[in-house]
């Protein structure tokens, strides 16, 4: 079988490529294809035409995206929605031109409406109007699940879409402003502990709540998933909700996060909130009865993720090879 995994140099995409390359290195017949941004850029849709019709891989796996956190996707509105439109259109119509019958895509939680009753269960898809701070982004990743449907609904294949909660681990993005709130914490206690200063300023009230997931559990569930035989997915979901929920099951609040990292990272002093910045949506907890009725289950816990995060962070920091 071989396997396209577009986004490999990202932290999802990286975590994907490695649990594939250790089923290759036990013997599975997999054949492993990857472009960097690069060598392919995804908006180009002659570009992944030429190289769809070419590699004709048997399998994709769509983990390539415009991706950031609250900050950006406010400041970058216009680049969140056109570039996700692009690489989902090109992506998904040319693996459908290449012979591709199985895809596999990645969403994210803030699909669902920001008001959405929690937990979140793959039902509440367009019922509601979406958080301001992430709309285009969200609207971008709404069109990927319907792009999979529509194709299966007219061609018979069978595009698969995930949606996770909040990711992190190796190879997350932990630029200041661009990042998600955790790599964006994790890197500031580091720095102010280092620093010696007795003060770490979180955006907005603390009080927003959201679920993490470790991205190797998020590697082990998009696997899972894209691995169901074709009776079990349809089992599962409906032609027009084709979309699984990934999660732990378990939320925190920011303040509690920032506690936590503030443990992790040895930094002992004053933790204050930003009321300036925005919170975003108040909660996002995933309702994940669907993928856990299909046997699939979490294994990482946060402080030992967050841990294991914080030694990557800090190698990676001494090879200079952070992204950020
Ligand atoms: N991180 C999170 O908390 C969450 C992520 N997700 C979803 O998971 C998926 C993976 O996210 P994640 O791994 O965190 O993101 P990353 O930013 O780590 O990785 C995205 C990858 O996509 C590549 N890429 C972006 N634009 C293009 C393009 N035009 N052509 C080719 N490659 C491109 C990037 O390359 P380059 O860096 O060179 O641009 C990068 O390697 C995305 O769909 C995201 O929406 C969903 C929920 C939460
Ligand atoms: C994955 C998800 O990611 C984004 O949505 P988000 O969940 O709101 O993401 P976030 O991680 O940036 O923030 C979570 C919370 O944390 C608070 N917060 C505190 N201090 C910092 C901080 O220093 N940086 C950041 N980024 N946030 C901070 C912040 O104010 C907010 O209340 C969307 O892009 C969306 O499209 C999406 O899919």
């Amino acid at each position: 079988m071989k396997y396209y995994i577009a986004g490999h140099r990202g932290m999802v995409g990286g975590a994907i490529l490695r649990h594939l390359e250790a089923r290759a290195a036990k013997g599975e017949a997999i054949e492993l294809l990857t472009r960097t941004h690069g060598e392919l850029d995804l908006t180009d849709q002659r570009a992944v035409r030429a190289f769809m019709q070419d590699a004709r891989p048997d399998v994709v796996i769509l983990a390539a995206a415009r991706v950031g956190g609250i900050h950006a996707n406010d400041t970058y509105p216009a680049d969140f929605i056109r570039d996700n439109l692009m690489i989902e259109c090109n992506v998904i119509h040319e693996a459908f031109g290449a012979g591709v019958r199985r895809l596999l895509q990645l969403g994210s939680s803030c699909i669902y409406p920001r008001d959405a009753a929690q937990p979140m269960a793959e039902d509440a898809l367009l019922t509601g109007p979406l958080e301001s701070t992430n709309e285009p982004y969200a609207i971008a990743k709404i069109a990927g699940i319907k792009l999979c449907e529509s194709y299966n609904r007219q061609h018979g294949v069978d595009y698969r879409s995930v949606m996770p909660t909040n990711l992190y681990g190796p190879g997350d993005n932990f630029h200041p402003e661009n990042s998600h709130v955790l790599p964006a914490l994790m890197r500031r206690f580091h720095e102010a502990r280092e620093d010696g200063r007795d003060e770490v300023v979180i955006w907005g009230s603390g009080t927003p709540r959201r679920e993490f997931l470790h991205v190797d559990d998020m590697a082990e569930a998009s696997l899972f998933v894209l691995d169901l035989d074709e009776a079990a997915y349809r089992a599962n979901t409906s032609p027009m909700l084709s979309h699984i929920n990934v999660g732990c099951g378990e939320d925190i609040s920011i303040l509690d996060l920032a506690r936590m990292v503030a443990r992790v990272t040895g930094f002992d002093g004053r933790i204050t909130c930003d009321p300036t910045k925005p919170d975003g949506t108040p909660r996002k907890l995933m309702d994940i009865t669907r993928l856990s009725a299909m046997g699939w289950r979490a294994r990482i816990g946060l402080e030992e993720g967050l841990r294991e995060t914080y030694a990557w962070f800090l190698d990676a920091r001494a090879r200079g090879d952070v992204r950020g």
